[in-house]
């Protein structure tokens, strides 16, 4: 799908909007022959009557002009900020579909880039488009028409000065739109630094590492600044050139002009006029070195939004068309399923370079592949808990994104309820599970407004219900104390709780929790864990821990490590006949103790 797709709807505008600009022009263009006019018939003649008529018909002009300006300007606000809005809309609609996949692909930092910047840049290039695309070119000819008209020698002076102005600006141009693109790759470095910095400020503080920070905002800044002072540099050279060349031109028109005049060839108020059309030629010219350099700023830009709104999401989006029974024996099932990353599958190889000589036999060894996940197997039977215990890295979270489609598994295939995971929609899959990840997520707002993110429709009795599962309301008296951004007015082990409360409020059949008992203390965990085991809507359970003591009552425990199942059993069956199992529990014994 293309921008102008979004422009579209601005058909009127964009046709009527140059249309009066072009107006504008053309009584721009008529005004210095009523200027010579004035001069010679009216001031020169002594003709009073005259320099009345030519000064209303010079105020009308202006009056009709400055019309049409604000009609044409009316029309490009109306059309740049409909279109900008509209094709805004559209890219951030188009990034809340897309999967993992996507925004590991294009890292999200770069959202925002093309969500702010480079709509502006195009809502501009619309705007000028309405407002100079027609009216720039227009008045470079008509100005080099009407000198024609006035004098063919100062025509041709006309004409010889287009390629020569052109060239000095396209040299500047050249020059500053490399750096200008210099100057925006530091702001970018400088909003990611920022933003790091801010959000890690707890860290820096604790490791005294403030004045480190300081040192490299500082590089970056001066390194911003010193790209913007080279680049206005060359900018501020742009000024004094062109007005040194306007001079320069007048000059010359003067003392052409001046013999014209002495031979009776040119008169006074001709030589005026064609000064105000030079003057209206150069400022023209300047327009247009202006608009190819938001042109090209603004094709750059289009790419870049266009990349966007053309990706498909390797997993669409849809809403709930059923909700799955969960009588099937197998609530879950992993037949041969493997996964690497989307990132991990660019450069492969990089950069490999050998020769096989002749006669010779070359070996290659090396680890398998990429893969995250490797041939995972396991059923989770119906009513069971599933533990899943493994090194840090070993894939845990990964298995774990995988249930909830946020990738597909690049393979082998995934079974829910019996169904293949690929012919359920998301909102079927999502709909049965609740999730409750590493990092506890809550937004600004009320405990209310978080809670019920899942099930807008839970009544207070349900929001209750689920801070009592979760063991909040010895720190919740009220469903409308406020949650800060990021819920930073709350402990790690309260933010959890939280957020357990709110994958409970709907009744989930299927619960995972991603390491989400970490923060809290042995005795809380435990307290949730036996409430969870008592209730009975939840059909399964999936824990996620590096403790082992916080999944050894598991049905079923899966113990991975570098992506690959190394045992599965009870955790009494482990423990007898798994050493990498039995080294993690004496490893962890040894800590508590
Ligand atoms: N978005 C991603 N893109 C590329 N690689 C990733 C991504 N997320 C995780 N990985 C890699 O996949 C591997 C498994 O990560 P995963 O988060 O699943 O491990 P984990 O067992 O949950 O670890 P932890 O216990 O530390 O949370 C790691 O090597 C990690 O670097």
């Amino acid at each position: 799908m293309s921008v102008f797709s979004y422009a579209k709807k601005y058909k009127k505008q964009l046709i009527l909007g140059p249309a009066f600009k072009l107006m504008e022009a053309i009584f721009e263009l008529t005004l210095p022959l009523f200027m010579a006019y004035l001069i010679d018939s009216g001031i020169r003649e002594k003709n009073i009557s005259m320099v009345y008529a030519a000064t209303l018909y010079m105020l009308g002009l202006s009056i009709l002009g400055l019309l049409c300006v604000l009609v044409c300007q009316y029309y490009a606000a109306v059309a740049s900020q409909g279109f900008g809005t509209e094709l805004r809309l559209a890219v951030v609609k188009k990034i809340t579909q897309f999967s993992h996949t996507e925004i590991d692909e294009f890292g999200s930092d770069t959202f925002l880039t093309r969500t702010i910047n480079d709509v502006n840049q195009l809502q501009l290039a619309l705007a000028m488009l309405i407002r100079l695309v027609i009216r720039a070119p227009f008045l470079s000819i008509g100005s080099i028409v009407m000198a024609f008209t006035i004098n063919t020698s100062m025509g041709f002076i006309f004409l010889l000065t287009v390629p020569i102005f052109s060239f000095i600006l396209y040299i500047l141009m050249s020059k500053t739109v490399p750096k200008y693109q210099q100057v925006l790759s530091s702001i970018d470095e400088l909003n990611t630094i920022t933003s790091e910095q801010l959000t890690g400020v707890k860290v820096i503080r604790a490791f005294a590492n403030e004045k480190k920070m300081e040192d490299k905002s500082a590089e970056v800044i001066e390194k911003l600044a010193n790209r913007y002072i080279d680049m206005t540099k060359l900018s501020a050279l742009m000024s004094p050139l062109t007005l040194f060349m306007t001079n320069m031109i007048i000059a010359l028109i003067l003392w052409v002009g001046d013999i014209n005049v002495s031979v009776g060839q040119l008169q006074t108020g001709d030589i005026v006029a064609l000064i105000n059309y030079m003057l209206q030629l150069l400022a023209a010219l300047i327009v247009v070195a202006n608009l190819v350099t938001i042109f090209v700023r603004a094709f750059s830009a289009k790419k870049r939004v266009e990349e966007i709104l053309n990706t498909t999401p390797k997993v669409q989006t849809q809403p709930l068309d059923k909700v799955l029974p969960f009588e099937s024996e197998n609530t879950l099932s992993f037949q041969d399923v493997s996964f690497h990353y989307p990132s991990s599958s660019q450069d492969v190889l990089k950069k490999i370079q050998f020769d096989l000589k002749k006669g010779t036999q070359l070996g290659i060894v090396g680890p398998s592949s990429q893969d995250v996940l490797k041939k995972i197997q396991f059923d989770l039977k119906k009513g069971t808990q599933l533990g899943i215990v493994g090194p840090t890295g070993s894939g845990k979270t990964t298995l774990i994104e995988l249930i909830q489609k946020f990738y597909l598994p690049t393979d082998g295939t995934i079974f829910l309820d019996n169904m293949n995971l690929l012919d359920l929609t998301t909102g079927e899959v999502r709909h049965s599970i609740s999730y409750v990840s590493q990092k506890s997520v809550l937004f600004s707002g009320t405990i209310e407004s978080n809670l019920k993110m899942g099930f807008p429709n839970a009544t207070e009795k349900d929001c209750w219900r689920a801070l009592e599962w979760a063991d909040c309301l010895e720190f919740v008296d009220d469903l409308s104390m406020s949650t800060a951004e990021n819920g930073t007015n709350f402990s790690g082990g309260q933010r959890q709780r939280l957020a357990i409360a709110r994958a409970l409020i709907s009744q989930p059949s299927i619960l995972i929790l991603d390491d989400a008992l970490s923060a809290l203390d042995y005795k809380t965990d435990l307290a949730i864990r036996q409430t969870l085991a008592r209730l009975d809507f939840i059909k399964n359970s999936i824990i996620v821990s590096q403790r082992i003591s916080s999944v050894k009552e598991a049905d079923h425990l899966i113990v991975l490590n570098q992506g690959e199942i190394v045992a599965q059993g009870t955790h009494q069956n482990l423990m007898k006949q798994s050493i990498f199992y039995q080294q993690i529990v004496t490893s962890q014994e040894k800590e508590d103790n």
